[in-house]
């Protein structure tokens, strides 16, 4: 086996992602307040909430993009530019214009960090490869990356986000634009993932994420962390500030883990 497949899980070791005391703002307008969160090593996190509560803002915090304003953030016992090789990321949309000429194995080669087009190295291939595999397109390779389907781009995208060999995923609303069943395989692979890796991704589909995550974090200006199982309607409904139906998919693997 590569040493990429390797579980990179250490549950003795630090917390994934650990928040303490952080607030942010845009403009001197706060965006989330005194933010206290721990991640484990292993975890399955969804992050929920309503538009504009706080969701990409608390990604950006935990990429590094941007720093908190009072608070600290450390992930695996270390900073956020420390732990940046650690870290993979598939952003809300793509930066990746659909039309750009470039092959499936070009755009997840771009995923290799302080490499320069073109000057890619026999191991940055050898892992582009590997990651390809792992999401099942390792028959795409030299495909124009325009000319996969919706389901399949994500897929390539989240191979660009493996191809550094992170220990911890964040994918931010990766199945906005696929239908259900595309969705359900895409969610499927990120099972697969998490058995070597901790996964977060920001979602607006509780309803469909639940049978797959362990725990809910929930984000509107404060942030809360809960076990899958006790995200109920009520639950729901106060991070939403009042009723909401929940979208809900007829789903193999749907445990009712809420009523919407
Ligand atoms: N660069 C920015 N400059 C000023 N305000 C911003 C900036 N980015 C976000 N905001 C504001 O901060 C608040 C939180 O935005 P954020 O994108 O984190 O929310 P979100 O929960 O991800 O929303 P959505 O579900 O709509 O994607 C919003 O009111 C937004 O308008």
């Amino acid at each position: 086996m590569n040493d990429q497949s390797h579980n990179q899980i250490d549950p003795h070791g630090p917390k994934a992602i650990e928040l303490a005391g952080v607030s942010f703002g845009y403009g001197g307008r706060p965006v989330l307040e005194e933010v206290n969160l721990a991640v484990e090593q292993g975890d399955f996190v969804a992050v929920v909430g309503p538009n504009g509560g706080g969701k990409t803002t608390l990604l950006k915090l935990i990429l590094g993009l941007i720093a908190p304003q009072r608070g600290s953030v450390r992930l695996l016992g270390r900073s956020p530019r420390q732990a940046r090789a650690q870290v993979g990321y598939m952003p809300q949309q793509s930066s990746l214009d659909r039309a750009f000429p470039i092959t499936v194995l070009g755009a997840v080669l771009m995923g290799r960090l302080g490499n320069r087009p073109g000057f890619w190295r026999g191991a940055d291939r050898q892992a582009a490869h590997l990651a390809l595999e792992q999401v099942g397109l390792a028959a795409l390779a030299q495909r124009p990356l325009a000319a996969l389907s919706g389901g399949q781009r994500q897929r390539a995208l989240v191979a660009r986000a493996l191809v550094g060999e992170p220990r911890l995923l964040l994918l931010d609303e990766p199945t906005s634009n696929v239908d259900v069943q595309a969705e359900e395989e895409f969610y499927d692979l990120l099972l697969r993932l998490n058995q070597r890796m901790t996964i977060v991704v920001v979602t607006h589909d509780l309803g469909f994420v639940s049978p797959y995550v362990r725990h809910v974090v929930c984000v509107n200006r404060q942030v809360l962390i809960h076990p899958t199982s006790d995200v109920t309607g009520e639950v729901i409904s106060q991070i939403y500030g009042g009723p909401v139906n929940m979208v809900r998919h007829d789903h193999k693997k749907n445990g009712g883990c809420f009523h919407g």
